[in-house]
């Protein structure tokens, strides 16, 4: 794993002395907005009109951010009008890399549109001076040749609303009326739980971890509590917060338990996130979406700091598609 500085790349590990041994995530760096009618979106640039054919996204199956992306391109019928390839699970010395061949992974798709092996040589072709981490997801512009957005919060609400007109597909998972409350789960979410376990995981000072562990499982509490009187994270429709919460827990037991040592309890001891989680595997078009293999094998094979033998863990064994009994 690495980054690019002034569009050159170093092979180096998160840095987290200066920190007190807490991980800190970067802010995404490319923060456009595609909209229906190409004016101009959040990020008060314009230009990036809802096309068919115009965009592809790049994504890892392992990700949970990049997953977020892959689950709206799915529930909002874009996958004939946003294509899709996919990183190698192997996070290595060059970071992010199409080096797996199709032949050798069958969940892999190559990048058919740019031809890199190596996910950072998109990030220099839409800025040759790039410095910063190379991160999936991305979403590319085949016309202007650039980087629209490597921020999967951003992207989804785009895949959202933005197509609408060309797909048909009206489902909202950001009501208007429901803004402030979906805003205010998605801000606990993001720091406790997307980005709670992976402070707890890569931290590096026993303190920074167990601070982090604490919030991380107050917070689940907290939404156990939530699912004993509500169906879904914001009442009874299923909402942008509930698939952004969603990608975590479906890694929970298998990979932040052990790896990243977020270990008070598993989901499957929570009885309300456990149907809650198996509710939303089951809704159509996502269970396909998830890649156990590519999850487990990237985090346990990536890490060598963390896990040096790259050993791969058997189980847990986990059962989605059992019943979620909420009717
Ligand atoms: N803010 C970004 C975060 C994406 C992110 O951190 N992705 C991870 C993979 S799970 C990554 O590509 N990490 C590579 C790195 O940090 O070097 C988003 O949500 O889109």
């Amino acid at each position: 794993m690495g980054l690019l500085v002034d569009g050159k790349w170093h092979d180096q590990w998160y840095d987290t002395q200066s920190t007190g041994g807490q991980f800190k995530r970067d802010a995404a760096q490319f923060s456009s907005h595609v909209t229906a009618d190409g004016g101009a979106g959040p990020s008060g640039v314009n230009g990036f009109k809802a096309e068919a054919g115009r965009y592809h996204l790049y994504v890892s199956l392992a990700c949970p951010w990049a997953h977020r992306t892959l689950i709206f391109r799915q529930l909002k019928a874009l996958e004939t009008i946003i294509g899709v390839s996919t990183v190698d699970y192997l996070m290595g010395e060059d970071g992010w890399t199409f080096n797996a061949s199709e032949a050798q992974d069958q969940d892999l798709v190559a990048d058919h549109v740019n031809q890199h092996q190596l996910m950072h040589q998109l990030y220099t072709q839409a800025d040759k001076n790039y410095s910063g981490r190379v991160t999936v997801p991305v979403l590319w512009d085949k016309e202007k040749q650039t980087i629209v957005s490597n921020e999967s919060a951003d992207i989804i609400r785009m895949f959202n609303s933005a197509f609408n007109h060309l797909t048909g597909n009206t489902a909202d998972y950001y009501p208007v009326a429901l803004h402030s409350e979906i805003d205010r789960i998605n801000k606990r979410v993001y720091s406790d739980i997307n980005n709670g376990v992976y402070q707890a995981g890569f931290a590096t000072k026993q303190t920074a971890y167990a601070e982090n562990v604490e919030v991380l499982f107050k917070t689940l509490d907290w939404v156990e509590d939530i699912l004993s009187t509500n169906r879904y994270l914001v009442g009874d429709q299923i909402t942008e917060a509930d698939w952004r919460l969603f990608t975590s827990l479906v890694r929970f037991d298998a990979v932040y338990v052990g790896h990243f040592k977020c270990n008070l309890k598993r989901i499957v001891d929570y009885p309300n996130i456990s149907a809650y989680l198996r509710e939303l595997y089951q809704v159509e078009g996502v269970a396909a979406t998830v890649n156990m293999r590519h999850i487990k094998n990237h985090y346990y094979m990536s890490h060598g700091n963390i896990n040096p033998t790259g050993i791969v863990p058997t189980g847990p064994v986990l059962d989605f598609d059992q019943p979620h009994g909420k009717g």
